[in-house]
């Protein structure tokens, strides 16, 4: 069993966590850390970080050149080093690194190189030093689990004509790195901190670094252990350089640069409060304020704290950061700091008589009339199947700067009015169609990020009920407490992304070390909420990862949170070196009839145990298929369609309502079940706009 596995066969997850590593002894300080060179081989594992793409050629290149030195070593092959691992921060889970080194075979003993850029803005290295300090101050893992490595060593990349000091911000995040390893390793410490300019001497530097690593994974494949007294090593003389570094309250005393400190007490806004405290601040007055003044209060628990005093937080997505670049070529429209607006494919397939997407036949919703939006483009998952293409902010709270709803509000409409012009000219498009767009009537709150994580989420919502535009909102089940702080929406999606634990953390790599708790307390809210208003559960199905033998813990899943409707999707591949870093391949993608068979087979187990539910409607060409409970199927016959009016007579009206008031009209025919769910009235056409033969108005008319 591997630590994952252990960890996950813990009897409970808030049962204390207790990691075999070991407390730093003068034993482990003084001895050369168990290494027998007749028995042990050294495994070097390099880890990398790199947003604009030089970090990860730099880390592949050194990879080589440091295999090339093991082989070139004169001694015979058994004890050379291994060659070496190379992980990309971004994609792995930390847990099965950071916290014990990797379980593999015991002759095995690894040596971490951690390869860094250096990012004043918010990114994944953010996270990865806040899961290097949460580890070292949790208080059911020992203070040094990571000390059965050999050694690590970190080098920094940085910019000195901007950042020319290091007080100043120059390698800042390479230093805070190796200060949390030394603690998490018991100071094991190989080489010093390494720092490179990478707009003049990197490479030397990088090298020069090298090589002093390479002298310390000699001298430990002779059996001489960190070596004596060199400085910087993982002596125990060092070590008091280390010592004087943290106080026993786990408080930082440290001689490190100004700059980097203030970098360092960033909070975590784990907490609730502090999360809206910020929030409330930020969106009163955008202007900075010094490091330590007001704190906003959280929108969960609006009126506590109104006083407090908070830290003046980072835009989520700055104009110069390289995700802005990035989610801009994606054809995202970046509205203020955190929100997007994205026009999909079918809005522009609905603008020209070409079909609309699934929400059309199962629920009446035009693409053309849809807004496709997030007011957080960040989250707290890395989904193998994501669409952001690894570049987004992550977190595990909100940390950012929050931009007032009314701004985003007119910033996302002014987007999408904006990109819906821009399809103008495109041959094909239809005047009414074109028309009836420029009046948005609907609005998906789930382009990318998760949107509950926006403090202002309520207020948000209320101004586009308040222009009658109905929402539709897609959370990734990992934050609980906004979710019951959530106001009624149109239709309320959480993400059912695997059945079990396992699955989960694979497919989700959620930042939430209780995600599975957060997950179903989602599940339990959405169940006292399902007479309250729509709710649904979205799965997507990626092959290998999340659908066999699964049906079961699907169903006991649906059990639990009895939702009104559950939609079954196959994954979209979008061929990024996110997924294929992940894995995910095109043989992850289903084919459509797999999803059948799947849906099928989940049906057979919702109806074994009576839970009253059935397969409603199909839209083939997006791969969805819609479970809906018998609440939905009046005289017989499918009522999946949303009636909108009738939702904000109810809103408006002020009384307490439920689903079953705001039903529309009957399911089409076209879009039930066995039907293939292609409104007839539109054209099809295959991918290069030739005219297709509809097959389902080739089943429509047998
Ligand atoms: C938005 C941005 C912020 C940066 N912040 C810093 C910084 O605070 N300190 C520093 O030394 N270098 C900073 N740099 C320089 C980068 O660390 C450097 O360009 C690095 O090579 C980028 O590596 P990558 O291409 O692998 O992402 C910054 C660069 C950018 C684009
Ligand atoms: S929850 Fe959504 S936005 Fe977040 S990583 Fe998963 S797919 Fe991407």
């Amino acid at each position: 069993m591997n630590f994952e596995e252990k960890l996950l066969s813990l009897p409970q997850a808030r049962a204390p966590r207790r990691i075999a590593g070991s407390k730093i002894s003068k034993d482990d300080t003084e001895s050369p850390q168990g290494f027998d060179p007749s028995h042990h081989k050294i495994q070097p594992v390099i880890f990398y970080f790199s947003l604009g793409g030089s970090t990860q050629k730099v880390a592949q290149s050194f990879a080589e050149d440091l295999e090339e030195w093991g082989q070139s070593l004169e001694s015979d092959d058994a004890l050379k080093p291994l060659k070496p691992q190379v992980h990309d921060l971004s994609y792995i889970d930390y847990d099965d690194f950071f916290i014990t080194p990797p379980k593999s075979d015991a002759r095995i003993k690894h040596f971490y190189l951690v390869l860094l850029p250096t990012y004043n803005i918010d990114t994944v290295l953010d996270n990865f030093l806040e899961h290097l300090q949460e580890t070292h101050h949790d208080f059911r893992i020992d203070t040094a689990p990571l000390s059965s490595l050999l050694g690590y060593s970190v080098f920094g990349f940085g910019d000195q004509e901007d950042w020319p000091t290091e007080e100043e911000g120059f390698c800042s995040q390479a230093t805070e790195v190796d200060k949390w390893m030394a603690r998490l390793t018991g100071r094991k410490r190989a080489f010093p901190v390494g720092m490179g300019d990478v707009k003049s001497d990197s490479m030397e530097r990088l090298k020069e670094w090298r090589l002093g690593v390479q002298d310390a994974m000699k001298e430990i494949l002779e059996g001489r252990g960190l070596g004596e007294g060199v400085p910087g090593s993982g002596d125990a003389v060092e070590s008091d350089e280390g010592s004087a570094d943290e106080s026993d309250d786990g408080s930082d005393e440290t001689n490190i640069p100004k700059m980097r400190r203030k970098r360092k007490q960033k909070p975590l806004v784990d907490d609730l409060e502090d999360l809206g405290r910020m929030a409330r601040q930020s969106a009163a007055n955008k202007k900075t304020p010094p490091e330590s003044s007001v704190l906003a209060v959280d929108f969960t628990t609006h009126n506590k704290s109104r006083n407090a005093v908070a830290p003046s937080p980072k835009e989520m997505v700055p104009k110069t950061s390289p995700t802005y670049a990035a989610l801009t070529k994606q054809g995202y429209t970046i509205v203020g700091s955190h929100s997007g607006v994205k026009i999909c494919r079918w809005t522009k397939s609905a603008l020209r008589g070409r079909g609309s997407c699934y929400k059309f036949s199962f629920y009446g919703i035009k693409s053309h009339l849809c807004m496709e939006t997030t007011p957080s483009l960040s989250c707290s998952n890395k989904c193998v199947f994501c669409w952001r293409h690894g570049t987004n902010p992550v977190g595990t709270s909100w940390r950012w700067q929050v931009d007032p709803p009314d701004e985003i509000f007119r910033g996302v409409k002014e987007g999408h009015y904006k990109k819906i012009k821009m399809l103008k000219g495109v041959p094909g498009v239809r005047a009414e169609r074109f028309a009836e767009a420029m009046r948005i009537r609907h609005c998906a709150l789930s382009l990318v990020g998760e949107p509950i994580f926006y403090p202002h989420i309520n207020e948000f919502v209320s101004m586009l009920h308040n222009e009658h535009i109905s929402s539709f909102l897609v959370c990734n089940a990992q934050h609980p407490d906004q979710l019951a702080a959530l106001k009624h929406v149109t239709q309320l999606y959480v993400s059912i992304d695997a059945s079990n634990k396992d699955s989960l953390r694979k497919i989700d790599r959620p930042l939430h070390r209780d995600f599975w708790e957060r997950f179903t307390r989602c599940l339990d809210i959405l169940r006292d909420r399902r007479f309250m208003q729509r709710t649904v559960f979205r799965l997507t199905l990626v092959k290998g990862f999340n659908i066999d033998d699964e049906v079961k813990g699907y169903a006991d899943l649906v059990e639990r949170g009895l939702p009104c409707f559950v939609e079954i999707k196959g994954v979209t591949y979008c061929g990024t070196s996110t997924s294929s870093a992940a894995g995910l391949t095109m043989q992850n993608v289903p084919f459509y009839h797999e999803v059948c068979d799947f849906v099928t087979a989940l049906e057979a187990e919702l109806q074994a145990r009576n839970l009253g539910y059935g397969i409603a409607a199909e839209h083939a060409h997006s791969c969805c298929i819609l479970i809906a409970s018998d609440r939905f199927k009046i005289d017989g016959k499918w009522h999946t369609l949303i009636g909108y009016e009738k939702f904000f007579e109810c809103l408006e009206s002020g009384k307490e309502f439920g689903p079953e008031d705001y039903i529309g009209e009957p399911t089409p025919e076209w879009a039930l079940w066995g039907n293939g769910g292609f409104d007839p009235r539109d054209e099809r056409v295959d991918r290069k706009g030739r005219k297709k033969e509809a097959v389902q108005n080739a089943q429509i008319a047998a």
